[in-house]
């Protein structure tokens, strides 16, 4: 079955060749992706709090967002850390990673399946066609391709163009 049993090497090829194909490199810098899983901790806060569950994770992504502190905009490979800091933010990754693969068991949850599933499920809402070189929500190019439609009669709805979809997994 897709993505039962998917390595960390094979998921992190997936990723990046989902963002070469849609020109995203210029927007996944070590900042706006941290950024990117920091707003979705806030959502784990508050779900948490609701349900009095994982506040240890997000500790830890408390503890990644710190190192990356005061620094601005780093630039990819991190070329002016010392090796001290290259080790000790990998440590501080790897306590996400296990974090997230020991709740994923806990909840019986197959964390590759399931990682698998969404990168077609984020092929679909992001197609290649609109998507290439933006950084807008989904929401918003959805919205900008209803308007084009109403317009000049150019493509819909991305939901509803399965030919620039990219989910073939
Ligand atoms: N510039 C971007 C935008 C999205 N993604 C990928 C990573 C995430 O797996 C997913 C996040 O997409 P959304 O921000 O649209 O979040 P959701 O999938 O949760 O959608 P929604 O917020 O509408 O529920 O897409 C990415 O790699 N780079």
């Amino acid at each position: 079955m897709a993505g039962a049993g998917v390595t960390l090497e094979e998921l992190k090829k997936r990723l990046a060749e989902f963002a070469k194909e849609r020109d995203w490199d210029q927007y996944h810098s070590p900042r706006n992706l941290l950024l990117a899983m920091v707003s979705l901790c806030l959502l784990i806060v508050f779900i948490s709090m609701l349900f009095c569950i994982s506040v240890l994770e997000v500790g830890e992504v408390g503890e990644l967002s710190e190192i990356f502190q005061w620094k601005g905009e780093v630039p990819r490979g991190l070329p002016n850390w010392k090796d001290e800091e290259k080790e000790h933010l990998g440590e501080e990754l790897s306590d996400v990673l296990l974090y997230l693969v020991r709740l994923s068991d806990i909840c019986g949850v197959d964390l590759g399946k399931a990682a698998m599933r969404k990168l077609e499920l984020n092929a679909i809402k992001y197609p290649i066609k609109p998507c290439e070189g933006s950084s807008e929500k989904h929401t918003q190019i959805n919205a900008a391709s209803h308007n084009n439609a109403n317009g000049d009669g150019v493509a819909g709805s991305i939901y509803s163009d399965n030919s620039t979809s990219n989910s073939g997994v």
